[in-house]
């Protein structure tokens, strides 16, 4: 089974807390965007086997969050035969894009159909919650707006099909632990939902990701990035997750040609 498991980016971000786990509660928009990876699932005829293309995935492969949702499911699903899975990685890691959440989550999903566990989008949520924070989302894989670690999630009416995405990976690998360490957690002063539901245009006055000040602090060359895109007419411009991918909204059929440095990775989405 071929499946092509996209990216993500956050609308808002707020850290809003604490917990005694030592993670965060948040609050932000999931919206999914179609810049894909290729994870392909086959039944193996001897051990299971992981083999990878395209960009270079740090790590070791036996750490692989596709590996760790295979194994979490054949704990509890023993009949479960070896595979042979091959992932051809496309998504820039430690961007804030959730590539390697949205590979497990899809790595759930194949199992799930390919050898009919019949598990239900709750409960494929709630094993995608043991791999990872961003995971959940990728199994509703629609905009919602979402709480707690990013698992409690409920719809959000909102559509950009009527726009155009730049984004762009400066090549900055920001790890997510020590981003959430650099900041204090706070209430918004601000209700998320309502300024999603404004027009794009009136986000660039209130719409804040708590990670961009912290994340900028470290590496100031990604407020030049954001400046960029609005001199070009961005209408809104932000850092996704935890960095350090940027990226603009623009009105359809108007994505500028830019000349970026020539390390940065540019992915239009029009
Ligand atoms: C920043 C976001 O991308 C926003 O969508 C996510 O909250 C991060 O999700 P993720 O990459 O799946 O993160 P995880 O793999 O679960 O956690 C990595 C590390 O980030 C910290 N972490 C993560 C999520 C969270 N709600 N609170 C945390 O404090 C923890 O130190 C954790 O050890
Ligand atoms: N299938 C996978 N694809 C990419 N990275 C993976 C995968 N499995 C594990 N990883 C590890 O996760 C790290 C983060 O990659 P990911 O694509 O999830 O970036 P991210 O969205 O910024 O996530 P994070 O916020 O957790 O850093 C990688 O550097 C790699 O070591």
């Amino acid at each position: 089974m071929l499946t092509f498991p996209n990216c993500k980016i956050n609308l808002g971000l707020h850290v809003v807390g604490k917990r005694a786990d030592g993670f965060h509660e948040l609050e932000t928009v999931f919206y999914p965007l179609p810049l894909k990876d290729g994870l392909e699932v086959v039944t193996a005829s001897g051990a299971t086997t992981f083999t990878t293309s395209g960009l270079p995935i740090p790590g070791h492969a036996a750490d692989n969050l596709i590996l760790k949702a295979y194994q979490l499911l054949q704990k509890d699903f023993p009949q479960l035969p070896a595979v042979q899975v091959h992932l051809h990685k496309h998504i820039p890691m430690g961007a804030g894009l959730g590539g390697g959440s949205s590979n497990a989550a899809f790595m759930l999903q194949i199992l799930n159909k390919k050898y009919r566990l019949q598990l239900n989008d709750a409960t494929l949520i709630a094993y995608a919650a043991q791999l990872g924070s961003d995971c959940p989302f990728f199994i509703r894989n629609q905009p919602v707006y979402a709480t707690g670690r990013g698992e409690i999630m409920e719809d959000f009416a909102l559509r950009l099909d009527g726009y155009a995405f730049l984004l762009i990976y400066p090549g900055i690998h920001v790890n997510t632990g020590w981003a959430f360490s650099q900041l204090q957690p706070q209430i918004p002063a601000y209700s998320l939902k309502a300024v999603l539901q404004q027009p794009v245009q009136h986000w660039k006055s209130t719409l804040t990701n708590d990670f961009e000040i912290p994340v900028t602090k470290a590496h100031p060359g990604l407020a030049a990035i954001k400046a960029t895109l609005y001199q070009h007419g961005a209408l809104y411009a932000t850092m996704s997750g935890s960095g350090s991918a940027i990226v603009g909204i623009f009105e359809k059929n108007t994505l500028p040609d830019i000349k970026w440095e020539k390390e940065y990775q540019v992915f239009k989405i029009n």
